[in-house]
């Protein structure tokens, strides 16, 4: 699904060759400042390659355009993103951001549901927990229903409990759903536990790929 061809990033990255496979769990690990973000940010089209290209689809993600791109790849970052307002208008800013049908209130309960946030939709999202606007940051990105997740390491501030549960849940989801997911993790345990491929960076190369 992404080919990585003779791909440079700064003197962060040195990729000649990388394949990430379609419907599948990918995770990337490595120390920190290992250039795995980077990784996230570059098929997010957030940044381009200084050298080399990707491939997404065999066609070049340069020159895609960014609403296809948006619609395709959805990435939920390493802090949660929570709006002013309440529960219900967090749920529905990616929706109505990319003009998409707004779904009704049962809708919205049953993606509280699935992740395990007992609040009502008139709640005021900014007197939640970090844990909980963690996961009322995955229910906003699982209703834009996109094939292809990007998934950051949630913020160190998040205790291993709640971090497990949030790859729990999105990796359960992409199962369900037929979708494909890439994330980063520092936790071994947690790729090894969740993962259909690994692979392992080391300052900005591709060093083993494991699973
Ligand atoms: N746009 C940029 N320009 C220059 N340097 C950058 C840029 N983005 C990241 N870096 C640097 O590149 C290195 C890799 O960063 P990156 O965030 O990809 O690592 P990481 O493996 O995800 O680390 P962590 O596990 O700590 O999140 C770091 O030293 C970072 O400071």
């Amino acid at each position: 699904m992404f080919q990585f061809k003779d791909v440079k990033f700064k003197d962060i990255l040195d990729l000649p060759s990388l394949s990430i496979e379609k419907n599948q769990i990918t995770t990337l690990v490595g120390q920190s400042g290992s250039g795995k973000t980077t990784i996230l940010r570059l098929l997010n089209k957030m940044i381009s390659p200084t050298e080399g290209k990707i491939l997404f689809k065999d066609k070049q993600l340069d020159e895609m355009d960014s609403v296809t791109h948006r619609r395709q790849v959805t990435m939920l970052s390493q802090t949660p993103i929570i709006f002013d307002g309440n529960i219900r208008d967090n749920l529905l800013i990616g929706l109505k951001y990319q003009n998409r049908d707004i779904p009704n209130d049962t809708t919205l309960q049953d993606i509280l549901r699935k992740v395990q946030l007992n609040k009502k939709l008139e709640d005021d999202a900014q007197k939640i927990s970090g844990g909980e606007k963690q996961r009322l940051s995955l229910a906003r990105v699982l209703l834009l229903d996109s094939p292809i997740y990007l998934l950051d390491e949630p913020s160190s501030s998040l205790d291993n409990n709640t971090e497990e549960l949030l790859i729990k849940m999105i990796t359960e989801y992409v199962k369900d759903n037929n979708k494909t997911l890439i994330m980063v993790t520092h936790s071994n345990e947690m790729a090894n536990k969740y993962s259909d491929t690994i692979i392992k960076i080391n300052k900005g190369r591709y060093i083993e790929e494991g699973i």
